[in-house]
């Protein structure tokens, strides 16, 4: 009887183009595809609540396509080195194969089960969750790009990606199935109270529902540069947590949109920022936890144990800023798990500058809450936001979001997302302040555009000293 292989599954969860289920399948041994709940090994970066939400319906969708080609997932629950060590010698696997991932502790787990397996289970590590492999890309002298440009313009001679593998017709199933866990028992989604309807609403997690998107995208790519800054319009692509959990390859993405024309190059760039994200966490894998510019390390944040400042916070996480673009991003994201980019910058901005707290508070609140969340993209684009970042943006620029707002037309999106002002017309919906429209409901503003700027510029300060 030939022995079989493992498939270990994490943030690859999908049939077509997945290197690791097709070196499986070509192996011609039976595969035992397994998906581990760890929340050991991460500690405290452990999936967040809207992931979880997230995780539980793909891997439904994940389990029914699998059985459609003659598998089925396995669930286990425990450390990832241990659980697949145990699995490999229950099941006298002759291998492991598994998708390449960069988060600390995925490499670290890595390591871990090369080093624990006994010697007959070979352990084969795959690419293809991304562009190219994180750290492939390099400088003439072969060293490591940290700014996105030429880290971009660098990979780009490298491009397209190769063509997307299509999904096994047939998987082999092994005599006997291991023993598997009750997804239920898992207790992945919401219940008292259960908060995920309008998620439900918006998302279908699992490979056909990214398929769709895709799909739905890759007619309106042409038009990408023109809409995408503008929350009122649906013009991006809204691929991230199908992206993030696996569903699509981004090779996938790249090769369904390559000849849409127009400005598809501006939405090409942004795959890549993807996979810049990841080659920043290899070089500096504290990078969700540090300051990459030392000197920010001065900088005064407004401290969390003072009621006020915990208020304002509190404030921010629920959509009362009194800011309308910043509270109907907070407000997106708690529904839906999902926040336009263009409002992400802003609500950021907001929280870092005119709040002056410390972007880790609100990088924590956006790994709880977004079902995209993603530690290289998450910490990547706070640091860059807060000016605190390798590439990133100056701390001294200051986004003014009540000129945002009507310089990117968000007055629908302000009226879906805060119906306390859906009766306002603009400009008063961007400002009801200002313009002395505010309806009662509404918050007053938090801090004034100038009084916040002037507390940021004098905070900086330090850091400039
Ligand atoms: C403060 C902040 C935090 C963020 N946190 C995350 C996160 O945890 N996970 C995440 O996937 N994105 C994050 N982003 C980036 C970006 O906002 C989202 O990727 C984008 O809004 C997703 O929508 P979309 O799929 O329609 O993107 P599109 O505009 O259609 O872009 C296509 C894909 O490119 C990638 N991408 C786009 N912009 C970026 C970017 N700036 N950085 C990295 N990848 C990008 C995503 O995978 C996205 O799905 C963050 C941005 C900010 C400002």
């Amino acid at each position: 009887m030939t022995a079989p292989v493992i498939l270990w599954l994490r943030r690859d969860l999908r049939l077509a183009d997945q290197a690791a289920l097709a070196a499986a399948v070509a192996s011609g041994a039976p595969v035992i595809p397994v998906y581990i709940l760890d929340d050991d090994t991460p500690k405290h970066r452990k999936m967040g609540a809207a992931s979880r939400w997230w995780l539980h319906h793909s891997l439904t969708a994940l389990d029914a396509d699998l059985r459609a080609l003659g598998s089925r997932l396995i669930l286990r629950a425990g450390k990832s080195d241990d659980v697949l060590c145990a699995l490999a010698e229950e099941t006298g696997a002759s291998a492991i194969h598994c998708m390449r991932h960069y988060e600390p502790w995925w490499r670290n787990a890595e390591k871990a089960v090369a080093s624990g397996l006994s010697t007959g289970c070979a352990f084969v590590c795959h690419d293809g969750n991304y562009l190219l492999p994180a750290g492939s890309v390099t400088t003439g002298t072969g060293g490591q790009y940290k700014i996105y440009t030429p880290f971009m313009r660098a990979l780009w001679q490298h491009m397209p990606p190769p063509v997307p593998l299509a999904a096994p017709a047939h998987v082999a199933a092994p005599h006997t199935w291991p023993a598997s866990e009750g997804l239920n028992d898992w207790a992945l989604l919401p219940t008292e109270p259960d908060w995920s309807g309008a998620m439900a609403d918006m998302w279908i997690p699992g490979e056909a529902g990214a398929r769709h998107r895709l799909e739905d995208f890759a007619d309106k790519a042409k038009f990408y540069d023109e809409k995408r800054n503008l929350p009122s319009v649906a013009g991006s692509s809204f691929l991230s947590p199908h992206l993030h959990f696996g569903e699509i390859s981004p090779a996938a993405c790249w090769h369904a949109t390559m000849h849409a024309g127009g400005s598809v190059d501006v939405f090409l760039k942004e795959l890549v920022w993807r996979d810049y994200a990841q080659n920043v966490i290899v070089q500096m894998p504290e990078y969700g936890a540090k300051n990459a510019r030392d000197a920010f390390d001065r900088l005064p944040w407004r401290d969390l144990s003072d009621p006020a400042v915990k208020a304002d916070f509190v404030a921010w996480t629920k959509g009362r800023t009194g800011y309308p673009i910043v509270d109907a991003g907070m407000r997106q994201l708690w529904a839906t798990g999902w926040m336009h980019n263009r409002v992400r910058m802003i609500a950021a901005s907001f929280l870092v500058k005119h709040l002056l707290i410390d972007w880790r508070e609100g990088e924590k609140w956006f790994w709880d809450t977004l079902v995209d969340a993603d530690y290289g993209s998450n910490s990547v684009n706070w640091q860059w936001t807060a000016g605190t970042g390798v590439d990133s943006n100056m701390f001294v620029r200051i986004m003014a979001p009540l000129s945002q707002s009507e310089k990117f037309d968000a007055a629908r999106y302000i009226r879906e997302w805060v119906p306390e002002l859906a009766g306002l017309q603009e400009p008063y919906i961007h400002d009801p302040d200002e313009y002395g429209a505010r309806p009662k409901s509404y918050p007053r503003k938090i801090i004034g555009h100038k009084a916040a700027r002037e507390r940021a510029l004098k905070a900086h300060e330090v850091v400039k000293s």
